[in-house]
């Protein structure tokens, strides 16, 4: 049995977690923090894989705690920056397992995202224009979304690898209606009650248009790939620190 704690166990995300852990029949639930909680109480002598699902706020600072304890983390909460990578990357060298210690983040751990991200990068260097809308529940804290952040990362990357130039895009004045500007990609955020967590990326050349579209109903989505990611990080996953749901899949 693999023993997972959680951390943010009370939250959205957390407390489907906790039930994904209690329904697998190869894992079985550790601890369960939230905020207030020790996070000392996580050793690797009661843990084998902790899953964080917190807020941006303060996830640098209990992946660093977990890793100089020594036990290897799943993390799915957004936030992440090359700054906040780097002094996880830092933490496990210096920590005290610094040759087989694991720590993998996911900005989305729901297969269609993840194929969506995956695909819009295959896309990007057919295409003239390109914008990515997230559309989301009004409980969320950060925008734009982790994922949306990570996509437009994705398709800026592999438009400079093919040669492409910016976007055409000739707005005189802005108040904001083109959304944040990621990479040279504008990124739009929704906030709407009765959603979960949607993403659309909208490609165009000269009179045509591909739209690749991914619609998490419901947070039980997620937990096929948590769960993954847990038997991943107790199995044959690399030592370090490893970024997307994509490495663990066969894509
Ligand atoms: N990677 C993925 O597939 C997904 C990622 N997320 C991300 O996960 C994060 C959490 O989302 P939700 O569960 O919806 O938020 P939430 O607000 O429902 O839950 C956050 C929980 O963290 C707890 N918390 C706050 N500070 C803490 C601390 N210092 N130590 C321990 N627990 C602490 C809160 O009390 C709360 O229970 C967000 O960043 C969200 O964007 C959400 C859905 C899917
Ligand atoms: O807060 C959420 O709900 C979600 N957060 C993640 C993100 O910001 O990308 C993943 C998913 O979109 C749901």
């Amino acid at each position: 049995m693999i023993r997972v704690s959680v951390v943010g166990a009370k939250g959205r995300m957390g407390s489907h977690v906790v039930d994904a852990v209690n329904g697998a029949a190869d894992t079985q639930l550790a601890l369960a923090l939230d905020a207030g909680d020790d996070l000392k109480a996580i050793t690797p002598e009661n843990t084998d894989v902790v899953v964080e699902f917190t807020v941006p706020a303060v996830s640098l600072d209990n992946v660093l705690a977990l890793v100089a304890q020594g036990v290897d983390v799943v993390v799915g909460t957004t936030g992440w920056t090359e700054e906040k990578l780097a002094r996880v990357r830092e933490a496990i060298a210096a920590g005290p397992r610094p040759e087989s210690q694991k720590v993998f983040i996911a900005p989305n751990f729901a297969i269609s995202a993840v194929l969506a991200d995956h695909f819009s990068t295959q896309a990007a260097k057919y295409f003239e224009s390109v914008e990515v809308i997230e559309l989301h529940h009004p409980n969320k804290v950060d925008a734009p979304s982790g994922t949306a952040i990570h996509t437009a990362q994705g398709i800026a990357a592999a438009r400079a690898a093919a040669g492409l130039g910016p976007v055409p895009d000739n707005t005189q004045t802005d108040g904001g209606s083109r959304g944040q500007v990621v990479d040279g990609i504008h990124v739009h955020a929704v906030r709407l009650r009765g959603l979960n967590a949607h993403e659309e990326v909208l490609f165009g050349n000269a009179g045509e248009q591909l739209v690749i579209r991914a619609d998490s109903f419901d947070r039980g989505s997620f937990m096929p790939g948590v769960l993954l990611a847990v038997r991943k990080l107790a199995g044959d996953a690399p030592a370090g620190l490893t970024i997307g749901l994509d490495k663990f899949l066969d894509l």
